[in-house]
């Protein structure tokens, strides 16, 4: 078990899904994570529910955490580490999860000889099953980069990427749950077409999504290879293949990951 204290600052959706992987994987003791989200609402039930210590200010998590977690969203990150950098201990690392916000941009708001960590983590990470890239600065040690791989493993995959890689990261994993969770509506959808009851429709393909992604990882076939497994000569598969490659599914996967990840090059340039 982790003998360190966490802290978070802001807790929406993503602090909530590292803190739920956390605390469920037990890498430490619940009240050993520090949170302040500036809605005193949302710290008193995370208290409720995972026994984590909520916190008065920004600062108090500061001061406390011997790895902090930055968790605003990106337009206000910059201003919120620029308040709590005096309160920071010299050794604490921060971690910033914020699409689009430079390792420079965050050095620049919180001094130059702080180490810090840019991660991108994704959602699933809420069932353990998240997947991270972590980027860390020149003055973090090779013990803390694994340290941090150590947590974000715990709830998922994690691997260190250079900071020009985060781009694709971003499309293929920070926002990839989006459109994993569209087509699987979609298939859902056709299934109730063809008669199937909707809570029925959302578990078959569900688990036909999940199943097919294990098997990727696990076989370390080609993914065309796999595809090829289920198509029978002259059989069922191969006439929903034709139609998805008529209708440009693979363009259109391919084009929305180039804005997506244009977008999140885009907001480094202005952070
Ligand atoms: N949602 C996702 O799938 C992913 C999000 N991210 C990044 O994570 C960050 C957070 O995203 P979400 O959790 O989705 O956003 P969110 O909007 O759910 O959570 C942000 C939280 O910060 C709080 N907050 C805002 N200003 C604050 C302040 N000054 N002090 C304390 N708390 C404050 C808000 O009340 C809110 O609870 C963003 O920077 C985003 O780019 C990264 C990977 C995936
Ligand atoms: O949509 C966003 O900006 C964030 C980054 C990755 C996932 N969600």
């Amino acid at each position: 078990m982790l003998e360190k204290k966490i802290g978070f600052i802001g807790c929406g959706n993503m602090s909530k899904a590292i803190i739920g992987g956390l605390v469920a994987g037990g890498v430490l003791k619940p009240e050993n994570i520090w949170v302040f989200d500036h809605k005193p609402a949302t710290n008193q039930a995370m208290q409720q529910q995972y026994g984590i210590t909520p916190a008065q200010s920004a600062e108090e998590v500061a001061k406390q955490a011997d790895i902090l977690f930055a968790a605003v969203k990106p337009n206000v990150i910059l201003k919120v580490l620029k308040e709590v950098a005096s309160s920071l201990n010299k050794e604490t690392l921060v971690v910033s999860i914020a699409a689009g916000v430079t390792l420079d941009s965050l050095a620049m708001a919180l001094g130059h000889d702080r180490k810090i960590v840019r991660v991108m983590p994704n959602t699933p990470a809420l069932v353990n099953e998240g997947m991270t890239s972590v980027t860390p600065n020149a003055l973090v040690t090779q013990q803390e980069s694994e340290e941090v791989v150590a947590i974000f493993n715990s709830f998922g995959k994690a691997a260190v990427v250079d900071e020009y890689l985060i781009h694709a990261v971003v499309g293929v994993s920070g926002s990839a749950p989006a459109y994993v969770f569209m087509f699987i509506e979609a298939m859902a959808d056709a299934a109730v077409l063809g008669g199937m009851p909707r809570a029925q429709a959302y578990q078959f393909a569900a688990q036909a999504v999940k199943g097919s992604a294990q098997m990727v990882l696990e076989t370390g076939k080609h993914p065309g290879e796999l595809k090829d497994m289920v198509c029978s000569p002259g059989g069922t598969t191969i006439e929903a293949v034709k139609v998805l490659e008529e209708k440009g599914f693979r363009a259109a996967v391919i084009e929305a990951m180039r804005q997506c990840m244009a977008k999140s090059e885009a907001l480094s340039k202005k952070s």
